[in-house]
C-alpha cells in the first residue's frame, strides 16, 4: 500500500514542532509534504495556511497539519478556503472526534500551548481516525461548505 502523504506547515513559533511531527511521521510510514517555514526567523502565518491549503486543493495530499503559537490564526487563515476544515486540538481526544464528527482534514497544533507528546497524541488520533460518517454528520459537514 503506498505511503500516505501529510502536508505540513508552521510558522516560525511551530517551526520545531513541525520538525519533531516530520520524524513522527516518517516513523509511522507517512511521507511528509513539507511547505515551510524552513527556520526560526519570524513569518506569517496566513502565508503558510495558504501554502497547505493549495496542496490539499491541487491533490498533492488528502490531509494536512498546521502549527503556530496557539494554533489559532493558522487555523483561521485555513478555515478562509472552502474545502478546508481546520480543527485545533489541545488532545487526542479533540482530533479524535475533529476526525470522526468533523472529516477534519486538517489538524492545528498551538506549539506553544502543548508539550511534545500531547502534540504526537493530537497527530497520532487524527491519523488513525476515520470520519464516522452517517446521516447526520454528512448533513452538518455538508452545510460547512
Ligand atoms: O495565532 C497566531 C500564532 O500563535 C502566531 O504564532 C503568533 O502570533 C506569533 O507571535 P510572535 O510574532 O510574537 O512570535
Amino acid at each position: 500500500m503506498p505511503q500516505e502523504t501529510i502536508a505540513i506547515a508552521a510558522d516560525h513559533a511551530g517551526f520545531e514542532l513541525k520538525e519533531l511531527l516530520k520524524a513522527e511521521l516518517a516513523a509511522g510510514g507517512y511521507k511528509p509534504l513539507d511547505l515551510g517555514t524552513a527556520g526560526p526567523e519570524s513569518v506569517d502565518y496566513p502565508d503558510f495556511a495558504d501554502k497547505l491549503a493549495a496542496a490539499l486543493k491541487d491533490g498533492l495530499a488528502l490531509r494536512g497539519v498546521l502549527i503556530c503559537g496557539t494554533g489559532i490564526g493558522i487555523s483561521i487563515a485555513a478555515n478562509r478556503h472552502r474545502h478546508i476544515r481546520a480543527a485545533v486540538c489541545h488532545d487526542g481526544t479533540s482530533a479524535k472526534l475533529a476526525r470522526l464528527h468533523n472529516n477534519a482534514n486538517v489538524l492545528a497544533l498551538g506549539a506553544r500551548l502543548l508539550g511534545p507528546e500531547v502534540a504526537k497524541d493530537c497527530l497520532a488520533a487524527f491519523l488513525a481516525t476515520a470520519f464516522e460518517g452517517g446521516e447526520r454528520h454528512n448533513r452538518r459537514v455538508g452545510k460547512l461548505s
